[in-house]
């Protein structure tokens, strides 16, 4: 029945970031983000100018790099290297999908894991699983952001993440079990080999539907006054129009729900949030200057 609004969530955040960007200036680090960006999907460079967008919105240095997606996979790892390299460059996102001739577990383990702010890298997934996190991962970091928004505690609920992915359902189920504020949920992980999906997710005191499906989690398969987490993003055509519609069919499952996440306005601005929140965290980190996190 509630909406939770992830774009008033995010603003939050944005504010809290642009304090944190305001101390570290005046101790004289220049926080920045670099996108990277070498993929042929027609999203990514939607994402990527968001990001960007984001950047400027609290102060932060936006520096972006276009690696031509015929380019051989070297130039990638070249322009990784320099990044790396570069003291005035924070953190580094280098946008997924990469190119098919791009060896992807490459890209995550060439960046420098202090300026991983994905938290993609190995050393930080391991880091993540091992309950002492670097940078958690914008999405489930931001989901778990939404879910204390509205007064959800995991603590000893029944929580079902649907996918398994390495970007979103392995990581929020880290953090949905792990110890800690946020954590010591029952977690559940749900794939396309799951018999019976909807045992599983009736069960749900929370549900975060990752699977990228259009509307694929239905009202007859939660259980009344549920939260209710809908990470996906799916373009559309309906009635002729093109639409972007989550992973959950909203207009029958918002009815049940006891909270629920819209498409968009959900789970997407909080993704971009907790990327800034990870680049400031990076700069004070690399510079030893303290900030107040949001
Ligand atoms: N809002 C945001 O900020 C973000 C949104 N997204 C969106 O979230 C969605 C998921 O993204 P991502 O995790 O990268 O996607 P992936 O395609 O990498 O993973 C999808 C997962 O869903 C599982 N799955 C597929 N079909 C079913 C099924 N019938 N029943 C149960 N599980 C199923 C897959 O199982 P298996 O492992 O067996 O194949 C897989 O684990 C997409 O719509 C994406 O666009 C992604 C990142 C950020
Ligand atoms: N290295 C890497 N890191 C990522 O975090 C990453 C990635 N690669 N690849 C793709 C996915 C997808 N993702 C989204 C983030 C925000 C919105 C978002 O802000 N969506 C808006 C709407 C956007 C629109 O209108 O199209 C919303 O939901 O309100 C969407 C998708 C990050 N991802």
């Amino acid at each position: 029945m509630t909406d939770i609004d992830g774009n008033a969530v995010a603003a939050e955040i944005r504010s809290g970031v642009a304090d944190c960007v305001e101390t570290l200036q005046a101790e004289g680090v220049d926080p920045a983000l670099a996108t990277v960006l070498m993929s042929d999907d027609p999203a990514s460079e939607t994402y990527v100018s968001m990001k960007q967008n984001d950047c400027e919105e609290v102060g932060m240095r936006g520096i972006h790099v276009d690696v031509d997606n015929d380019a051989p996979a070297e130039e990638l790892y070249d322009t990784i290297d320099d990044l790396n390299a570069d003291d005035g460059v924070h953190g580094i996102l280098v946008q997924m999908p990469v190119v098919d001739h791009v060896d992807t577990r490459r890209v995550l383990r060439s960046v420098n894991p202090a300026k991983d702010v994905d938290g993609f890298h190995p050393e930080n997934v391991g880091r993540l699983v091992a309950g002492n996190p670097r940078f958690k991962p914008c999405t489930p970091h931001g989901i778990q952001r939404l879910l204390a928004s509205a007064d959800v505690d995991p603590e000893g609920k029944e929580a079902v993440v649907v996918g398994r992915s390495d970007i979103v359902g392995k990581p929020m189920a880290n953090l949905l079990f792990g110890r800690g504020e946020g954590g010591n949920a029952t977690t559940t992980v749900c794939h396309s080999r799951t018999d019976d999906l909807a045992s599983h997710t009736r069960r749900a005191d929370i549900v975060v539907a990752a699977a990228g499906i259009p509307e694929f989690i239905t009202a007859d398969m939660v259980s009344e006054g549920a939260t209710v987490i809908d990470v996906g993003i799916n373009r559309i055509e309906r009635d002729g129009e093109s639409t972007l519609v989550g992973d959950v069919d909203y207009d029958e499952v918002h009815e049940k729900a006891g909270a629920i996440t819209p498409v968009p306005g959900g789970v997407g601005p909080m993704t971009r949030a907790m990327l800034l929140y990870n680049t400031v965290k990076a700069a004070s980190e690399q510079h030893g200057v303290e900030i107040e996190l949001p």
